[in-house]
């Protein structure tokens, strides 16, 4: 076990912000704290990383008590935040090179991991630039670079990305994913769906400083009751026809707006083809017809009520 979080609780005034929080992530996996903002995922990040104090519980890394004065074992955690920690009077690479000289102190050992992590992040054209200079996509990839340039054997990125643009996004992704195929462990916290269930191994669903579920994407998809969601174009559809597809069997929920009919159905049997079939013989023309099945947004929404964003 990485990271063994154990009922941790954290209040500030009358807001109990983490609510008995446990949390498990194994070595070599990719976890994803999945939760919509506000949620308490920054406070969790820093309290198991002891930058801010808890009311109760206790949280592991690597098989020690993380506390202040854990140092040791601080070598082999990197941290990025969203808000980019670097210094506006040093280039790129005096950034990268200072925050690796923090932990290894051969010269050209600091040199090579630099020089890698310039690589890994592609920032090979910007080396001289200074922080201000940057756009927030290249900002960003020198924010990840300065966290993960020591080569630790954990990385935290909490929500990292914000607004980055799509080239430096995916390029992120990319370093995220060359480092866990290389062996790191990481905890990733994110509200976007989309980000979440294509880069993380296995997620918790978060909600009010307390983990709702855990599991893969697709362990997470069974626990709720929708199987799959039909939308059809359909340009007029009478109160009577709507009321007779919800009488079917195995149907969770129908509803037509602007034009487009949805169905969600449990979990069994596809109800595509009945629904189509009912359709034509019922004499009622429809346009494009969509199947699919259900998302973390789905589950997400079954089991909180709450909307999750999605991809940005
Ligand atoms: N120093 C503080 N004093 C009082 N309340 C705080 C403090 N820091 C955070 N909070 C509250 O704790 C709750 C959780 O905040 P937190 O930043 O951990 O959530 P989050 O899930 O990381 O949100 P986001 O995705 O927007 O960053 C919020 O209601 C926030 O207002």
């Amino acid at each position: 076990m990485v990271i063994a979080v154990n009922n941790l609780v954290k209040i500030y005034g009358n807001l109990m912000v983490l609510d008995h929080l446990n949390l498990e992530v194994q070595e070599g996996e990719l976890f994803g704290i999945l939760g919509p903002s506000g949620s308490g995922k920054t406070t969790a990040v820093q309290c198991m990383l002891s930058l801010l104090q808890y009311e109760k519980g206790s949280v592991r890394i690597f098989d020690t008590n993380m506390l202040v004065s854990t140092a040791d074992i601080k070598r082999n955690i990197g941290v990025v935040f969203q808000e980019p920690a670097v210094f506006n009077e040093l280039t790129v690479y005096d950034n990268i090179f200072y925050f690796c000289s923090l932990y290894e102190q051969d010269k050209d050992e600091v040199e090579r991991l630099v020089q890698d992590a310039i690589r890994d992040t592609g920032l090979m054209d910007y080396c001289n630039f200074y922080p201000g200079k940057l756009g927030e996509g290249l900002l960003s990839r020198l924010n990840v670079a300065c966290g993960i340039v020591h080569k630790p054997k954990l990385v935290i990125f909490d929500d990292p990305l914000g607004n980055v643009e799509v080239q430096s996004r995916n390029r992120i992704y990319e370093t995220i994913k060359k480092l866990n195929a290389e062996g790191t462990t990481i905890l990733y916290t994110s509200n976007c769906v989309e980000e979440v269930e294509s880069l993380c191994s296995r997620i918790g669903l978060f909600d009010k400083g307390r983990m709702l579920a855990v599991g893969t994407k697709d362990e997470l998809k069974t626990m709720i009751s929708i199987g799959e969601k039909i939308t059809v174009q359909i340009d007029v559809l009478e109160k009577e026809i709507i009321k007779k597809i919800e009488e079917k069997s195995n149907v969770c929920m129908v509803s037509y707006e602007n034009g487009v009919l949805t169905v969600k159905s449990k979990r069994g049997k596809s109800n595509l083809l009945p629904l189509l079939d009912f359709l034509s013989k019922s004499n009622i023309p429809f346009g494009e017809v969509a199947s699919e099945k259900p998302t973390l947004k789905d589950v997400f929404s079954e089991i909180t009520g709450k909307e999750l964003r999605n991809v940005r």
